[in-house]
Formats: C-alpha cells, sequence, structure tokens
C-alpha cells in the first residue's frame, strides 16, 4: 500500500532510526568547530559568515563529522538570515543563494564521504552488495534571538513588541527557501520560548511545507526552556505539529538532559533528539566561551546512555563539542546496542 505525505512524515524519522540500527548519530558544534579551524566568528553573521568567506571550510567540518560517524549533519545555516545578510549589503537573490549554498555544502560533504567510502570499501558489505551508512541533510534554522547576535537564543526574552505574527514573517522566506533546497528536513533549533515554537508550527501549515522538520529547544535550568516557559508546553507544541518527526534538546549543558528528556517523553511519542553543549557558557558581548564545568569527552559518553534509557534516541552535541565527542558517542551506542542485540 502507498503511503501518503502525512503517513510517511509521521514515520518518517522512527523509521530512520531503525535503519540506522535504534538510535541515530547527530553531528557536533559547528560554530565552533569552524572557529578550532581559525574562523573569526565575531560578526553579526556568526558562523554564517564563513558561508562567504570560507565554504570549503564548512564542507570540512560536515566530512569530519560524518567520518566521526554522524548519521545527521546539520547545515551552517543557523544565522544565516536574509534579514541578516541584506544588513550586511548583499542583495535578497544573493542572500537567498547563500542559504541554498550552506545545504549544498552539506551535500557536497555526503557525496565526498560516500564516494570515498567506495573507493575504501568501507562499507559494511552484506549479500554481495555494499549499504551505505545513512546520512541525513538538515537545514538549521536558528532562533529570532540568534539573528538578534546578542545571545537572546538564550534568554528568550524577545519583548512585548515581537509579536507571533512578527515572527511567522520574520522566519517565512527562510523556511520556505531551506524546504525547497533539497534538504532530508529542517531543524527548528536552540528554540528559547513558546512563541518562537507556535511560529514555527504554524509557518509549517500555512506554508504547506512538506518536508519534515524538528524542534529542539534550550534550557538552562532541566526543567524550563530558557525564557521560563515550561518544557512541557514547548513539546507539546511540537508533539501536536504534523510536520514535526522529532523533538528535543540542544544547546544546554550535559547536567540537565536526563529530566528534560523525561518531561518531553511525557507529553510526546515522536523521537527525542538531543544534543547538548559542553556546559560551558557563551559571553555574547565577546563572542567567546567562558570555562565553568566543561564536559569531557568520556564524561559525555556516559551521559549518553542514561539518556537512551530516558527515551531517547538521537544523540549529538552542540557547541564546543568536537568530532571527538561525535565518535565517542557513536562508539558507546555501537557498543551497547550489540551487547543488547547478542
Ligand atoms: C548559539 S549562540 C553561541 C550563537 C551566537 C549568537 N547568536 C551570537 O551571534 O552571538
Ligand atoms: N547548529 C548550530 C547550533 C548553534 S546553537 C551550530 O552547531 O553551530
Ligand atoms: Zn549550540
Amino acid at each position: 500500500m502507498m503511503l501518503g505525505k502525512v503517513e510517511r512524515t509521521t514515520s518518517f524519522m522512527a523509521d530512520f532510526v531503525e535503519k540506522c540500527g535504534g538510535y541515530a548519530v547527530v553531528d557536533g558544534g559547528f560554530a565552533t568547530e569552524l572557529e578550532r579551524h581559525g574562523a573569526d566568528l565575531n560578526d553579526p553573521l556568526w558562523s554564517a559568515k564563513c558561508l562567504v568567506s570560507s565554504p570549503h571550510l564548512i564542507r570540512r567540518v560536515h566530512l569530519d563529522y560524518l567520518d566521526a560517524g554522524a548519521n545527521i549533519i546539520i547545515s551552517g545555516s543557523y544565522q544565516a538570515t536574509i534579514q541578516g545578510f541584506e544588513a550586511k549589503g548583499f542583495s535578497r537573490e544573493e542572500a537567498e543563494a547563500l542559504l541554498k549554498k550552506s545545504v549544498e555544502l552539506a551535500y557536497e560533504a555526503r557525496e565526498i564521504y560516500y564516494d570515498r567510502c567506495a573507493k575504501d570499501s568501507w562499507d559494511f558489505v552484506e549479500s554481495g552488495r555494499s549499504t551505505r551508512r545513512p546520512i541525513l541533510v538538515a537545514a538549521s534554522v536558528g532562533s529570532y534571538g540568534a539573528y538578534l547576535a546578542d545571545g537572546s537564543e538564550y534568554s528568550g526574552n524577545y519583548g512585548d513588541a515581537v509579536t507571533l505574527e512578527k515572527l511567522k514573517d520574520f522566519h517565512r522566506r527562510r523556511v520556505q527557501i531551506l524546504a525547497n533546497s533539497g534538504a532530508d528536513l529542517i531543524a527548528f533549533e536552540t528554540t528559547p520560548n513558546k512563541l518562537e515554537a507556535k511560529a514555527y508550527a504554524e509557518l509549517l501549515e500555512e506554508e504547506g511545507i512538506d518536508i519534515p522538520a524538528w524542534f529542539s529547544f534550550t534550557s538552562k535550568d532541566g526543567i524550563n526552556v530558557v525564557s521560563g516557559d515550561s518544557i512541557l508546553e514547548c513539546a507539546s507544541i511540537a508533539d501536536s505539529c504534523k510536520q514535526v518527526v522529532a523533538v528535543g534538546i540542544n544547546c544546554t549543558p550535559p547536567r540537565f538532559i536526563h529530566s528534560l528528556v523525561s518531561s518531553i517523553r511525557k507529553v510526546s511519542s515522536k523521537p527525542v533528539v538531543i544534543y547538548p553543549n559542553s556546559g560551558e557558557t557563551y559571553d555574547a558581548v565577546s563572542k567567546q566561551w567562558i570555562r565553568s564545568n566543561g564536559v569531557v569527552d568520556e564524561d559525555f559518553v556516559s551521559y549518553v546512555e542514561k539518556w537512551q534509557e530516558a527515551g531517547a534516541s538521537l544523540f549529538g552535541g552542540c557547541c564546543r563539542t568536537t568530532p571527538n565527542t561525535i565518535r565517542a558517542i557513536s562508539k558507546a551506542l555501537s557498543e551497547k546496542f550489540s551487547v543488547n542485540n547478542n
């Protein structure tokens, strides 16, 4: 029986996770990895600056995460907005082309990775046919707060002037472009409040966006999202949206993840995606990370197993995590799952 679009969307991520072996690995910090390679992100465009200045570096970071075992790579469009590019003097057409380019770079990295695997015969061979590791390209959409470039995605306080309609209008064209860019899904990331989650949900519906999406929130206490809105309410908004195929948490210190996964599971049976940051704190003025109790890769790994037991099924890292973090996550989960399957 042929499934309709809605049924296909509903099971899209659960099917993907199953195809990956029961869990999926998401990539790690993208912008901070560009920085580790020498990029200067002290700019209102933050990582989106590299779409203009160093696309080769973007491709390289995507490839490094694929080499580390990622099943999902997230494009460099987090802070790439038409409004942000226009403020820098780009035309509307140039801004739209840069958005598309963010997804194309991720696709190119995937092609290079697959070609390399085929040449090196690294792929798993089954019944005489090689099967390729399933890999999706997610188009990143950062919040309105990310565009403000003042760290507002970690407060979620946009003030009374920022209404639901304003947020929808702010995101509308970018979401349309990314939905038609060839990306496999849209990753709404580091979402700081329930108003923006509502704006995304209404936008997906109003614009008839027909690729899947995930909504991922950020928290600094393990109970609420950063604005103080309840994670239960935010996850419920995501759960009610038929285009949403996973709900989760990103760019949040690892120590808060477990309770957040449990809360999300209370209101949604959609796959849960988690990709915490290193536990360090971002200073939006200097655009630098302040060491607090950052989590080393080995610690991360011991947490991941608990998050999986709490009900998450997609795991990666956000700011200040690296390909080593992702390699460690991938190894820990593959060992856990191979023990369980024996
Ligand atoms: C997720 S935060 C570290 C992104 C950067 C922020 N929007 C800024 O421009 O300062
Ligand atoms: N995908 C983005 C999220 C920033 S919070 C990045 O990794 O740079
Ligand atoms: Zn982050």
